[in-house]
């Protein structure tokens, strides 16, 4: 029998982020993945702190922050290559009243670290923006794909990693523990995306996932060394490549590309760039949202040694470390959760 302090399902970005917190105190963990699920792969890795729509801060966006900048950069350390791609992202301007609307946001105390007040012109012409830009500080990408790619390696390497389905029916519940298969444990950590739809522990919290599809161009004459926002995100990655993203889809819950999100980015893209460009990829995944846009973070109601670290949604990125902290803060000193990320929230 092997004995660990926790085991983990899911090596998505929750799952990555709760393995950080146990590797800085020194906890053993076994992580259990078989990538059924791609949303942290395919993701555009965006962490910018401000709902470019209606012009608020993200929740809690300072804390998170906080994390990003440490936690990203340990990584790089860790895995040996480069994650944190630190770029403004400028927000397209479609007319002056909303060049108003940037100004009056960029006045208030909680966006005026964030937004920066100047109108930039636009000087490429290869993009149709003749309002200019609004600047977001503080915002970047992490390269998610490379992120896990290492990660997932970088367990294999310690014998941390089993590529396998987690069969939910071969657990079980002792008093101060859990057996699973040849595994004790003290605790056991969902962190399964969309699949948590197949735990039989949780699959009654409400998840109202969204599917998303994201495409790659490779357009070399753009020459973009920001992150546009307009109707969609144009994100720079190496080699005159942009991700392309990303759509909405709250019917469709199948990792599959399809046409239909193809043409739509592309219709939206002609609204932005007038360059050539050829698309080199498109990818797919489903986003694990939660109706009040905040996540799904706690200990099973029954079995108290099980615990969940989901519903990270449109913004796994900036606040997988920081529920991945309190999760563990929970589990292992008792501390109270956030009742805003606390499950109990839909227990009656
Ligand atoms: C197109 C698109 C673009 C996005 N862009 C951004 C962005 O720019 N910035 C941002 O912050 N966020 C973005 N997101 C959202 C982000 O991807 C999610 O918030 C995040 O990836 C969720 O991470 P997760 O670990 O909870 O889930 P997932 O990434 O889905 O990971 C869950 C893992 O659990 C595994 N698993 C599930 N069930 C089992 C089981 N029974 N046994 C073993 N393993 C199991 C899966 O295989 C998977 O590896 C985007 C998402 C999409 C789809």
């Amino acid at each position: 029998m092997k004995e660990v302090d926790y085991i983990i399902v899911g090596c998505g970005l929750a799952g990555v982020s709760f393995c950080e917190e146990l590797r800085a105190h020194e906890k053993s963990f076994v992580m259990f993945d078989d990538q059924s699920q791609q949303a942290s792969i395919v993701a555009a890795g965006l962490y910018n702190p401000v709902i470019l729509k209606r012009f608020t801060a993200v929740w809690k966006a300072k804390e998170q922050l906080e994390m990003v900048n440490s936690f990203y950069e340990r990584l790089e350390k860790l895995l040996g290559v480069k994650l944190d791609y630190k770029l403004p992202v400028y927000r397209r301007f479609s007319s002056i009243g909303e060049q108003n609307d940037w100004f009056n946001a960029s006045d208030n105390p909680y966006l005026e670290n964030y937004l920066s007040p100047q109108v930039i012109p636009n000087h490429n012409s290869e993009i149709d923006a003749s309002f200019g830009f609004g600047k977001v500080l503080e915002s970047g990408r992490i390269d998610t794909s490379t992120l896990l790619t290492h990660y997932k390696l970088f367990l294999k390497t310690n014998n941390s990693y089993c590529t396998e389905t987690f069969d939910h029916a071969a657990v079980k519940h002792h008093e101060n523990e859990v057996i699973y298969k040849n595994i004790t444990a003290k605790y056991i950590v969902f962190a399964e995306g969309f699949g948590m739809m197949k735990n039989p522990f949780f699959k009654d919290l409400p998840l109202n996932e969204a599917k998303g599809e994201v495409l790659t161009i490779k357009a070399p004459q753009l020459k973009m060394e920001f992150i546009l926002k307009a109707s969609v995100f144009l994100v720079p990655e190496l080699d005159d490549c942009y991700s392309v993203g990303a759509t909405y889809n709250w019917e469709d819950k199948t990792n599959d590309i399809t046409e239909t999100a193809k043409t739509e980015l592309l219709d939206k893209l002609k609204t932005l760039i007038s360059c050539d460009y050829e698309v080199v990829n498109q990818a797919a995944g489903i986003r694990p949202t939660v109706m009040d846009r905040k996540p799904l973070v706690g200990r099973h109601p029954k079995y108290d040694n099980m615990a969940i670290l989901n519903g990270l949604g449109t913004r796994g990125v900036m606040i997988g470390p920081y529920v991945a902290k309190q999760l563990f803060l929970n589990l292992e000193k008792g501390i109270p959760l956030e009742a805003e990320i606390d499950i109990k929230r839909f227990q009656k």
